[in-house]
């Protein structure tokens, strides 16, 4: 497996990469997997992370929606760095008001993601965040929930784009044109 290929040349964003461990045939043979526990150790790293999404984030965000489980470990610092609320984009069954629902296929099996619907606002400008973009499944179905309200993505942002998987594409074909990527591989 060749190095990841920091987007940017920040060193905030190479010194993330050195500590993103390849895991493979985990949790399937076949699958490269992307261990972000070594970064979430590292507080300076993990900071680091942090405010170079915040330092991307287009102007006039209303709020962060982040995909659980790892989409919160990113989504909810940045929220508090930009000012704005988090909003959790959850699986089944664990929110307890009134939901939208989307279902959709991953990587490594099938899913589906509920957001609230008093959760955002119609008209707000939404930045939508996860660890990591492989076939795009997750945040297709995550930017269907907040248009789905009537809101805007204004970005997605992820750590990790796992390039070979054609999920930029996918975005695109679900209206998510806007995608920043810290980290591609390979
Ligand atoms: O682009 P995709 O093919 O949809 O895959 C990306 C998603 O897969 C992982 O989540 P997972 O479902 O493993 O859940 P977790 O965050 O709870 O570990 C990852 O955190 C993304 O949300
Ligand atoms: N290869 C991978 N590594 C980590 N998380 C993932 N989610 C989907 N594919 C993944």
């Amino acid at each position: 497996m060749e190095p990841m290929k920091p987007e940017t040349s920040d060193p905030r964003v190479e010194h993330a990469a050195s500590l993103i461990r390849n895991v493979p045939d985990f949790p399937k043979p076949g699958i490269q997997f992307k261990d972000i526990t070594p970064l979430l150790g590292d507080s300076g790293a993990f900071e680091g992370v942090i405010d170079v999404l915040a330092e991307s984030a287009p102007a006039g965000i209303d709020a962060v929606c982040g995909v659980e489980s790892r989409g919160f470990l990113f989504g909810a610092p940045l929220a508090l760095r930009l000012g704005v609320g988090f909003v959790p984009i959850r699986k089944p069954g664990k929110l307890p008001g009134t939901v939208v629902e989307e279902h959709f296929d991953l990587e490594y099996g099938s899913s589906v993601l509920a957001m609230h619907i008093d959760g955002i606002q119609a008209g707000q400008r939404v930045l939508l965040v996860d660890d990591l973009l492989a076939t795009g499944g997750t945040l297709c179905a995550s930017g269907k929930l907040i248009h789905r309200l009537g809101a805007e993505v204004a970005q997605v942002q992820v750590v990790i784009e796992l390039a070979d998987l054609g999920g930029r594409a996918n975005l695109a074909t679900c209206g998510l044109n806007e995608v920043l990527a810290l980290l591609q591989t390979p």
